[in-house]
């Protein structure tokens, strides 16, 4: 190939926008493509009157030496901001507190801060569900659920959950048959606002049982603001068994175990939402970094190839960009 490849990414949540940032660094033309309003993906902020919520990534820790230095730049943007929450946990002997020695750190002043600092000047289609990929003289053409068509792109980088990439790799096989084994499982996210500081001695509770997998006290992170907010997030097992409840039913439950957690009872929020993730994390861990199909010029990326957490998800849109990279 004479000239840089053009690359399509499909997805614009922290794996496409590692993939995309990657490949811009090396020159490449890249165009994202995503079904939502904006970028982020799971790694998103709900803006209301009362200041916003961050309703997937609560917070994020850096470990691989790469995603160090990257998070470093990070800070030095002003994108993100280290969060130190009085961190307890509530197992049967109750609540006590869990402080440690990790670094936890926040988009600032919301998740979605860190998006959109990498999405920078790349093209986004947004509100583009990408549904089809059509191969077409050795090049790759896309069609979004309104018929659109997009393209031609010499290489495609696909950076979404396994299921919602399979009609897309179908007859791709090296690509198919993995994400055809991966599976991820669902999670509920409440956020409550209250119109007064509930006054507890912590900022964020590990709980891990019955309904609640976590809480949080919002405002405690970094330029948040000054208003009471709470986001509440459900285990795994009980949103598998709380898929189509109404979202009024899921509030309730989780701010009734919240009550247990606190051990007295809530004054009624002045504020409530409750968010549905069908996929919210990989239900076994991954250690591919990226799947690969060289010769269509197809990649597949994403926190479940290598971990379910947003560091895993920065590392494997590098591990497609490199390969990518290696071809071109
Ligand atoms: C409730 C919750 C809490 C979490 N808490 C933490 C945490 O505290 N710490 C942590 O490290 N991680 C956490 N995670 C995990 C973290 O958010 C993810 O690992 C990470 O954001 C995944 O990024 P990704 O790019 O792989 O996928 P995603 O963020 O899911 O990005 C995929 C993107 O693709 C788009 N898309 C999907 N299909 C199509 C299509 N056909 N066409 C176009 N666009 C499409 C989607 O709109 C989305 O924007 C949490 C996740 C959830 C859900
Ligand atoms: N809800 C989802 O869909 C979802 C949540 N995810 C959560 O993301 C964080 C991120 O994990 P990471 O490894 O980056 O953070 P930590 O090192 O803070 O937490 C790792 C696990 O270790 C336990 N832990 C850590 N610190 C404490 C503490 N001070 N007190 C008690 N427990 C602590 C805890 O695990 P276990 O309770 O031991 O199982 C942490 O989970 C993490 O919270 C994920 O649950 C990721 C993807 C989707």
């Amino acid at each position: 190939m004479s000239q840089a490849p053009s690359v399509a990414i499909i997805g614009a949540g922290m794996s496409g926008l590692s993939a995309a940032t990657r490949l811009q660094q090396a020159g490449l033309q890249v165009t994202l493509f995503d079904k939502s309003r904006g970028s982020g993906g799971r790694m998103s902020s709900k803006r209301t009157d009362l200041g916003t919520f961050d309703m997937g990534t609560q917070y994020f820790t850096a470990r691989d030496p790469d995603f160090v230095a990257a998070v470093a730049q990070w800070r030095a943007e002003g994108w993100v901001a280290e969060w130190q929450p009085r961190l307890f946990r509530y197992d049967e002997q109750g609540l006590a507190a869990s402080l440690d020695q990790q670094q936890r750190f926040v988009g600032s002043p919301r998740m979605t801060a860190l998006s959109r600092g990498l999405l920078g000047n790349l093209p986004l289609h947004s509100s583009t569900r990408v549904e089809q990929l059509q191969r077409i003289d050795q090049q790759w053409q896309l069609r979004d659920s309104a018929g659109e068509q997009y393209g031609p792109f010499d290489r495609v980088i696909v950076a979404i959950p396994p299921a919602q990439a399979l009609p897309l790799i179908n007859d791709i096989t090296a690509l198919a048959a993995p994400a055809a084994r991966s599976e991820m499982e669902p999670g509920w996210a409440v956020a409550l606002g209250f119109s007064a500081p509930l006054e507890l001695p912590y900022d964020a509770v590990f709980v891990r049982q019955g309904p609640l997998d976590w809480i949080a006290r919002d405002a405690s992170k970094p330029n948040r603001g000054s208003a009471e907010t709470w986001v509440l997030q459900s285990t795994p097992s009980w949103a598998a068994a709380h898929l189509e409840s109404e979202p009024h039913a899921v509030v309730a439950e989780l701010v009734s175990a919240m009550q247990a957690v606190v051990g007295a009872p809530l004054p009624a929020p002045t504020f409530q939402h409750a968010h549905r993730w069908l996929y919210a994390r990989p239900a076994a861990l991954s250690d591919w970094g990226a799947l690969a199909a060289p010769a269509q010029g197809v990649y597949l990326c994403g926190d479940w190839c290598l971990g379910g957490r947003l560091e895993a998800a920065w590392l494997s849109g590098q591990h497609a960009a490199k390969a990518l990279l290696e071809t071109a």
